[in-house]
C-alpha cells in the first residue's frame, strides 16, 4: 500500500515533469521525491521526449539507468536548462536545507549551473524558520575533528553521520556533519561563516538559488515563487509575512 507521504512525493513529482521541454539539458537531483520523478521522466523518453541529464548522486545515476534517462556529464555541457530536485526545508524566502541524503555537493553544483531551479517537496517541508532538520556540512575527512570544533563556535551541536554504524561517506569521498541549528535566523550568513572555514566543503544550505518551488498537498500542488514570497505568502490555513 502506498503511504501518505509516498504519495505526496508521486503528486509533485508528476506535476514538475510538465515543467521539462523537449531538447533540454537537466540537473537531476537526489532524494526519494527525486526517484519518483526520474520514474515518471522516464515514461515521457519512452513517449519520445527528447532530454540529456546530469545526475547529482551515484544512486540518481542507477535510477537514470533503470529508468532509460539518457546521461550526459560536465566535460560535455556547462549549462543546463533546469534543475530539479527534493529538499529537506524550505523558508519563505525559497532558502532550502539540503543533504539530507548526503548529495547536496554535486546537488548545488548542478543547481547553481542551471538556468531555472525547480524544487519539488510536499507541504510538510515548508518552515517559517531553517533550522529544525539538522544542517548538512560535508567536510574533508583529514582534520574533521578539528573542523568539527569551529563548526561548533558558530552555535551548534553536530554529530558525524553514521549509516548502519559505518561512519557514512559521500560519493566525493567526505564525511556529513550534521549540525542542531534550532532556528537559523540569518542563513545567508550562516552559509557565509561556514564556507570561510578551512576543511568544509559544502554545506547544505541554498541560498537565492532557486527559482520555483512545488508543494503537494493531497489535494492540489501548489507553487512557491519569488515574487509572491516578497510579500505576504498564503499557504494553504497559513498566512507568512
Ligand atoms: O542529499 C539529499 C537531497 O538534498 C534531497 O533532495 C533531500 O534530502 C530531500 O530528500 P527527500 O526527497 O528524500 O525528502
Amino acid at each position: 500500500m502506498v503511504s501518505n507521504a509516498e504519495q505526496l512525493k508521486q503528486i509533485v513529482a508528476k506535476e514538475a515533469v510538465n515543467y521539462v521541454k523537449d531538447g533540454m539539458k537537466l540537473g537531476l537531483g537526489s532524494g526519494s521525491t527525486m526517484y519518483f520523478f526520474m520514474k515518471e521522466l522516464g515514461e515521457r523518453v519512452q513517449d519520445g521526449l527528447n532530454v540529456v541529464g546530469i545526475p547529482t548522486s551515484n544512486k540518481t545515476a542507477e535510477w537514470a539507468k533503470e529508468f532509460n534517462v539518457p546521461l550526459t556529464d560536465f566535460s560535455e555541457t556547462q549549462e543546463l536548462d533546469l534543475a530539479i530536485d527534493g529538499a529537506d526545508e524550505v523558508d519563505l524566502n525559497l532558502q532550502l536545507i539540503k543533504g539530507g541524503g548526503g548529495a547536496l555537493l554535486r546537488e548545488k553544483v548542478v543547481a547553481a549551473s542551471a538556468k531555472e531551479f525547480l524544487v519539488i517537496v510536499d507541504e510538510s517541508k515548508i518552515v517559517d524558520h531553517l533550522g529544525t532538520f539538522p544542517l548538512p556540512v560535508e567536510v574533508v575527512p583529514f582534520g574533521w575533528e578539528v573542523t568539527a570544533k569551529e563548526i561548533t563556535a558558530l552555535g551548534c551541536e553536530l554529530e558525524r553521520r553514521t549509516d548502519n554504524g559505518q561512519v557514512y561517506v559521500t560519493d566525493n569521498g567526505n564525511y556529513i556533519l550534521d549540525c542542531k541549528f534550532d532556528k537559523i535566523l540569518d542563513p545567508e550568513k550562516l552559509n557565509k561563516d561556514l564556507q570561510s572555514l578551512v576543511g568544509v566543503v559544502e554545506n547544505g544550505l541554498f541560498i537565492n538559488m532557486t527559482s520555483k518551488v512545488l508543494i503537494s498537498d493531497l489535494e492540489q500542488v501548489k507553487v512557491m515563487e519569488k515574487e509572491e514570497v516578497r510579500g505576504q505568502f498564503n499557504y494553504g490555513s497559513r498566512t507568512f509575512n
